[in-house]
């Protein structure tokens, strides 16, 4: 059965790329599909840090609005920017094959962390990857290299790296190569150099939920697009930030794998995470732990498991997860 449907989408160079790929995969399932571009206060809000002003729901939350309204039917997001929790009568009907998930350095005077000169300034506005750069600093000796905030969309913080305000800056490895600016990327951090944040790089497909005939056909249709592999990992990553009360005032990481691959049914999920002191006063703390993993249940039960690791490891070193 053929649907006219209406993707509520951010008006973000990526944003829109993201809802034109979904509106692609279900034009070719033979449904009509238009796109209601919005602004969100995440979107407009640009001087102050995401963490201060109430984090990822500000990015997601005028899609609802939509979505409830009858305005769209499905709101395409970056996975990483939805809430653990959505609220009453909101699911997320699909998640979509992983693009990079990886972080991406982008200079263009230096190769690496450890090219940086004397007094360098890099910029990232994510909590994560401030410890996590922190701590590959310390690790190479470099106390002199500061790290400021950086804000605003993929266009926005290129043009500030050359405009000269930044040595470099790390960003996501997806957005770059959606875009097409992979050309940027001078190196891509391993997870091992950078673990990557929960959902990054994965597409996430919402919907208001509803018994009715129209909801169940829009959830078929959707079923079609969702990567089951992909959704295994994310919703362990995921069960993480939950578990932790991650917001994304929690510098927090999460990162799941799939150990033998390509993942079969029941292959083995290696699920590690990382939580930092954003005062810079405790090491980073990390904790990881692998499951043979057949469902979502399977999944998010590794998540909650490594989430409780991490706590206590969290508490072992004398660190506080309510900041
Ligand atoms: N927080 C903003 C955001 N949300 C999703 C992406 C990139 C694409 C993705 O992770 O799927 C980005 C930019 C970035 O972190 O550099």
């Amino acid at each position: 059965m053929s649907m006219n449907l209406t993707i509520a989408t951010r008006e973000s160079r990526l944003a829109l790329w993201q809802a034109e790929h979904v509106q692609g995969l279900l034009r070719q399932q033979g449904h009509a599909v238009t796109l209601l571009g919005m602004t969100t206060q995440g979107d407009q809000i640009l001087d102050r840090a995401l963490s201060k002003v109430g984090g990822k729901g500000l990015f997601v939350k005028e899609l609802e609005v939509a979505l409830d309204e009858g305005r769209a039917d499905l709101a395409v997001h970056s996975l990483k920017d939805v809430p653990m929790e959505l609220p009453e009568g909101f699911v997320l009907a699909a998640v979509l094959e992983r693009e990079d998930e990886r972080d991406a350095w982008v200079s263009p005077h230096c190769a690496g962390l450890a090219d940086l000169p004397s007094g360098a300034i890099v910029g990232t506005s994510s909590l994560r990857r401030v410890v996590l750069l922190r701590e590959a600093l310390r690790a190479l000796g470099r106390d002199d290299v500061r790290i400021e905030p950086l804000r605003g969309n993929l266009d926005t913080r290129l043009r500030k790296l050359d405009e000269g305000q930044y040595h470099a800056i790390v960003l996501a490895a997806a957005g770059l190569k959606r875009l097409g600016l992979a050309a940027r990327i001078r190196k891509i951090f391993t997870p091992e150099e950078m673990l990557p944040a929960a959902g990054q790089g994965a597409l996430g497909i919402e919907i208001k939920h509803g018994a009715t005939a129209q909801t169940a056909a829009l959830e078929q249709a959707l079923s079609n697009l969702a990567h089951q592999p992909t959704w295994l990992r994310v919703a362990a990553e995921r069960a993480v930030s939950r578990a932790m009360g991650g917001s994304c005032s929690m510098p927090l990481a999460a990162h799941a794998a799939f150990v033998s691959s390509p993942a079969p049914k029941g292959a083995t999920l290696r699920l590690r995470a990382a939580w930092g002191d954003v005062q810079g006063r405790l090491p980073l703390v990390q904790a990881q732990d692998e499951a043979a993993v057949h469902g979502l249940d399977d999944a998010e039960a590794l998540g909650l498991r490594v989430a409780r690791q991490l706590q206590e490891a969290v508490r072992r070193a004398g660190g506080t997860l309510q900041s």
